[in-house]
């Protein structure tokens, strides 16, 4: 009670040591402890603090509010008035002995925006130092208006007045916001220190970088199913992976998050600034990268680097030319439309403020070397010269790379310039809508092919790829077509209503239990069914791979008069090839071919990647006229 009846008693002095100066700084100041403390929630912070109120007004307005929360709120506000208002300013309060200690909550287990509520005071005299380069990253990042800036750089505004303002703002953008702004914070603490320079960036760089993120938003927010058949928007299918750093870390607590991967948990090498995330096939490399490349378009993660040029390897490979550094940043990801030496120059002056990224090392055509040293920026060269000198350090210094590759593809040349490795490891993960079998993966660690582990109930597997109506066995049918018996290819027919996502899964499926069906992994069948069922199994499936074919060729329009006979390779033939493939078995790729009675076959516009061209040639080898004069692929 003692407190409260303080707060009532000494309310003249109390609002003259706060507000006698004129100014609403101390007023401020108290507030913002009390809004660390969690004493005043953020409606009642707003009702005490309305602009444009005469000063003792909003402080009498406070003193009602505390005094009528009680003794608690009146013990914490006396202690916020004694921390902030000097020692003999008119009060008998410093000496009544009667407060609590404020206590520094621990913001480390919590949200970027509770942490702005908590360090608020802290962060109102670090902000007044950087006001302007704090204003700037949340611009770039898309996270404030210019509106929002001037809005915080009123003029009437004081510089502590300003930086509280900035954080009320921020309030309302969110998560993403209040981690810009921490981190801007930390790094004028310990970034600026490091280069010792003001961020400067010149004012074609804000339109590039928009261009830029707008650009790797665009081609981020949709991936490709995994036959390359059509397009799912990635936050919908997109599921949590697990990540695992690949030295053992004693400051790594908890799960790894995507953020992690460039965090400092895990780092072997200081002096590096490449990060290498391995994983198997198809255990969700390319996909990871999407996704940061996506929340960074968007402003939600990696917001310490103003700049992200994704590459991927596979796509350098088709680069014969010999460029620049310069050149390759941007011609392959986004071409700035003025000033192109002031930015590049400004990526070269800033590089730890520029992130690049390529996937799939282990497609590229040349392994790892270090032979070829270049260090020049503009001096041309093959761009997997480029790429090796910017893995190792030697081109552009300081700018941060993450690359994704198999884990077989990356020899010892390569990990001694390694930062730190990251593993992604597949998870079992259900779908989050149950007709999708994105975010499903089979075997941690394992080839497409094998059991795309003993740990799994088999039978989750079969009902991630169940259809959810009645018509399963119409849609079973879909898929191996002219393989089945006459009932079954009735219910084909009304089973053809089926969504193509189904059929794309089913498609998926039937190929991966062709690769299943294999002689490499026959034995693994062994487990559950007897070596003269999955004979008679094997037996089945050539013969209805085979009956599809010849279903297909049957299709084949004939020639008009005076014109070689031509076929257009459809995704349906594309699918049976992959299976045939996926068997290995040359008998039935000879079988299946060998009715196959055209001059001319067309691969256009069927999505024909390296995969479908190792089938074909897997499976064309065997043609009768295999090369003639009558016979042309148009690829
Ligand atoms: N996190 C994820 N959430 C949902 N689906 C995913 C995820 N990761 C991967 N997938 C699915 O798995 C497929 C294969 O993933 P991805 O291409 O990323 O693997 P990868 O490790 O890059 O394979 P590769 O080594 O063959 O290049 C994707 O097309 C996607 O359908």
């Amino acid at each position: 009670m003692f407190a409260q009846e303080l707060v009532l008693k000494q309310r003249t002095e109390i609002l003259h040591a706060l507000c006698s100066s004129g100014s609403a700084e101390l007023l401020e100041r108290v507030l913002d402890l009390m809004l660390a403390q969690g004493e005043l929630v953020w409606e009642e912070y707003q009702n005490v603090q309305v602009p444009g109120r005469a000063l003792y007004t909003n402080a009498r307005h406070l003193l009602d509010l505390v005094y009528t929360k009680g003794v608690d709120t009146c013990e914490i506000f006396l202690a916020a008035f004694k921390q902030v208002v000097p020692e003999g300013q008119g009060t008998d309060l410093h000496s009544s002995g009667c407060c609590v200690d404020l206590e520094k909550k621990d913001a480390s287990q919590i949200s970027a925006t509770q942490t702005l509520l908590i360090d608020r005071p802290s962060l109102v005299s670090n902000l007044q130092d950087c006001i302007d380069g704090a204003l700037e990253a949340l611009t770039v990042s898309g996270n404030f208006t210019s509106a929002d800036c001037d809005d915080v750089q009123l003029p009437i505004h004081t510089p502590s007045q300003q930086a509280r303002c900035l954080l009320d703002h921020i309030r309302s953008k969110g998560e993403s916001a209040a981690k810009v702004v921490l981190h801007h914070i930390q790094q004028q603490g310990s970034g600026a220190s490091r280069t010792q320079e003001k961020l400067t960036p010149p004012k074609e760089l804000f339109k590039y970088q928009k261009k830029l993120s707008s650009s790797v938003s665009a081609q981020s927010c949709f991936l490709s199913t995994y036959g390359g058949t059509s397009n799912m928007s990635l936050e919908d299918i997109y599921t949590e992976c697990q990540l695992e750093l690949a030295h053992e870390c004693a400051d790594a607590h908890g799960p790894l998050h995507l953020e992690d991967i460039i965090g400092a948990a895990g780092t072997v090498n200081e002096e590096a600034d490449t990060v290498l995330v391995s994983g198997e096939a198809g255990s969700g490399k390319s996909t990871l990268l999407q996704r940061l490349h996506l929340l960074w378009a968007r402003g939600a993660a990696l917001q310490e680097f103003l700049l992200l040029f994704p590459f991927s390897c596979r796509r350098l490979n088709s680069e014969h030319r010999e460029l620049s550094v310069q050149e390759l940043l941007f011609q392959h990801c986004c071409w700035p439309d003025k000033e192109q030496e002031e930015i590049f120059q400004f990526i070269l002056d800033h590089p730890h403020l520029t992130l690049f990224t390529f996937d799939g090392l282990d497609e590229l055509k040349q392994s790892f070397s270090d032979e070829h040293r270049l260090c020049c920026p503009t001096q041309r060269a093959p761009v997997q010269i480029l790429l090796f000198n910017l893995l190792q350090g030697s081109l552009m210094k300081g700018v941060w790379k993450v690359v994704t590759s198999r884990p077989e593809a990356v020899g010892p040349l390569l990990r001694k310039h390694l930062r730190k490795e990251v593993f992604l490891k597949a998870l079992f993960t259900a779908p989050k809508h149950p007709e999708e079998c994105h975010g499903v993966r089979l075997a941690s660690g394992a080839p497409k092919n094998s059991l795309a582990s003993s740990h799994t109930d088999r039978a989750t597997i079969v009902k991630l790829f169940e259809p959810q109506d009645t018509r399963e066995t119409s849609q079973k049918g879909q898929c191996f077509g002219a393989c089945l018996p006459a009932t079954a290819q009735q219910e084909q027919t009304q089973g053809a209503e089926a969504s193509a996502a189904k059929t794309t899964n089913l498609q998926i499926t039937a190929t991966f239990v062709s690769g299943l069906l294999s002689p490499h992994h026959r034995s693994l069948w062994l487990y559950c069914c007897p070596s003269s069922v999955m004979e008679k199994r094997i037996k089945q499936v050539s013969r209805c791979l085979s009956k599809g074919m010849q279903k297909h060729f049957k299709s084949i329009p004939q020639p008009v008069a005076g014109e070689k006979k031509s076929m257009h390779a459809m995704p349906g033939f594309v699918w049976l090839i992959k299976c045939i493939y996926e068997m290995q078995e040359n008998r039935i790729a000879k079988d299946a071919i060998s009715k196959l009675d055209v001059d001319h076959l067309k691969l256009t516009y069927c999505d024909i990647g390296p995969v479908e061209c190792t089938a074909l040639a897997y499976v064309l080898q065997h043609l009768r006229r295999p090369v003639g004069s009558s016979w042309t692929t148009t690829l």
